[in-house]
């Protein structure tokens, strides 16, 4: 296993580099019968394609995609369903700064280690670029779990010192179609202005993106290895730049009394319901019914306009200063990336669990 492929029974296999001829993916397992809307496809792809705004990478591409096969009157038809999305801004300034310098913080130095002959033409495999192909996909799966109500909902929450203090249950979470998608204004025009000064000094910011899955029945999940929040964690920590994955209370239950963190159960009609959410939705590795709740924490981008020291492909010690097309700040463009991620998981989990009872 070369490591391309995502899932269990919802699969999804990726190719493609930055700068090659196209980047796509094959899904395999997903049912037959599910009507797909095409369009919402695209629009999910347009959130999270380049060159949307003057705070991120400034390539130009529209990130159209084609289906190729899998889809007949509509409709999946159960065979792997094949796509591609092409690549046509591929002219980067960095080509021969980065061709046998390493970037610090990028993959360069570890993909020459591992494989010796390395795509250096804007990273290669190791672009974000790949990830579009994973929004592709991730849409596919919203829409088998929208069969059952499963919603997925993102949001910026965090972007350097700017902060969203309000708890997440008085948010308004049709917000993040703006740019920034933090469902604050006033929080996302700090946001914002942050970002710009980054971007103007020729540096960069991270952030972190808070995640909601609503409808999740409580039973997804696997009891050991292949727990619901492992396989969360590992889909999120898959996605570029991401440093941090917590669940519920994540870090901060490490503070906690138990007296404080145990989320009492209570009944709500017929439903069990519990009535702090510190397990984030999660429990044993199995949804509880609560909503899922987790954050991803992303490092600032790695390669930026100032001059930093390095070493060459020959060992010699140099510096690098880059002048590609980079985002200055990925947490905007990658809230649509953690969406597709979750919904592969809870679509992967949702088949599994078919054949769990008699
Ligand atoms: C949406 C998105 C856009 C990104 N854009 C850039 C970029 O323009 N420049 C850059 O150096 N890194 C960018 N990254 C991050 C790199 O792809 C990533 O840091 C690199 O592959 C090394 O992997 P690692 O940071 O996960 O260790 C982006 C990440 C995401 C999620
Ligand atoms: C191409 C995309 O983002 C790219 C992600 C990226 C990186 O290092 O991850 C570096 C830049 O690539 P390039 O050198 O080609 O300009 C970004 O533009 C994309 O998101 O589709």
């Amino acid at each position: 296993m070369a490591g391309n492929t995502f899932g269990k029974i919802f699969q999804l296999s990726t190719y493609g580099e930055s700068h090659g001829t196209a980047i796509g993916g094959i899904i395999d397992g997903c049912p037959a019968g599910l009507n797909l809307d095409l369009e919402k496809i695209q629009k999910e792809l347009d959130r999270r394609r380049p060159g949307q705004s003057d705070i991120t990478t400034q390539r130009s591409e529209s990130d159209t995609v084609t289906f190729l096969s899998g889809i007949f009157e509509g409709k999946t038809t159960g065979t792997p369903i094949a796509f591609q999305i092409p690549n046509k801004d591929q002219i980067s300034k960095d080509y021969s700064a980065i061709k046998d310098v390493y970037r610090p913080s990028h993959a360069d130095f570890a993909y020459d280690a591992k494989y010796g002959h390395r795509d250096y033409r804007g990273g290669g495999r190791s672009s974000a670029r790949e990830t579009a192909v994973r929004v592709a996909a991730g849409a596919v799966a919203k829409q088998f779990l929208a069969l059952s109500e499963i919603k997925i909902k993102a949001f910026v929450s965090c972007i350097a010192e700017a902060e969203l203090s309000e708890g997440i249950e008085n948010l308004d979470l049709s917000a993040p179609e703006n740019e920034i998608r933090c469902p604050d204004p006033i929080v996302a025009s700090q946001m914002r202005k942050l970002i710009e000064e980054a971007r103007d000094s020729g540096d960069s910011l991270g952030g972190i993106i808070t995640c909601i899955i609503e409808n999740v029945p409580a039973g997804l999940g696997e009891p050991v290895f292949d727990k619901l929040h492992a396989n969360l964690g590992k889909a999120m920590l898959s996605i570029n730049a991401v440093k941090g994955f917590e669940i519920g209370s994540g870090f901060a239950a490490a503070k906690m009394r138990g007296s404080e963190h145990n989320d009492s159960f209570v009944k709500s009609g017929s439903k069990t319901i519990t009535k702090t959410n510190y397990s984030g939705g999660v429990q044993g590795g199995i949804s509880n019914g609560m909503n899922i709740v987790f954050r991803i924490a992303f490092k600032p981008v790695a390669s930026i306009g100032k001059s930093q020291d390095t070493v060459n492909n020959k060992g010699e010690e140099t510096n690098i200063k880059i002048e590609g097309r980079h985002d200055p700040c990925v947490v905007p463009r990658a809230v649509p990336i953690v969406e597709a991620m979750a919904a592969l998981v809870i679509a992967d989990h949702s088949l599994i669990n078919r054949s769990t009872k008699v």
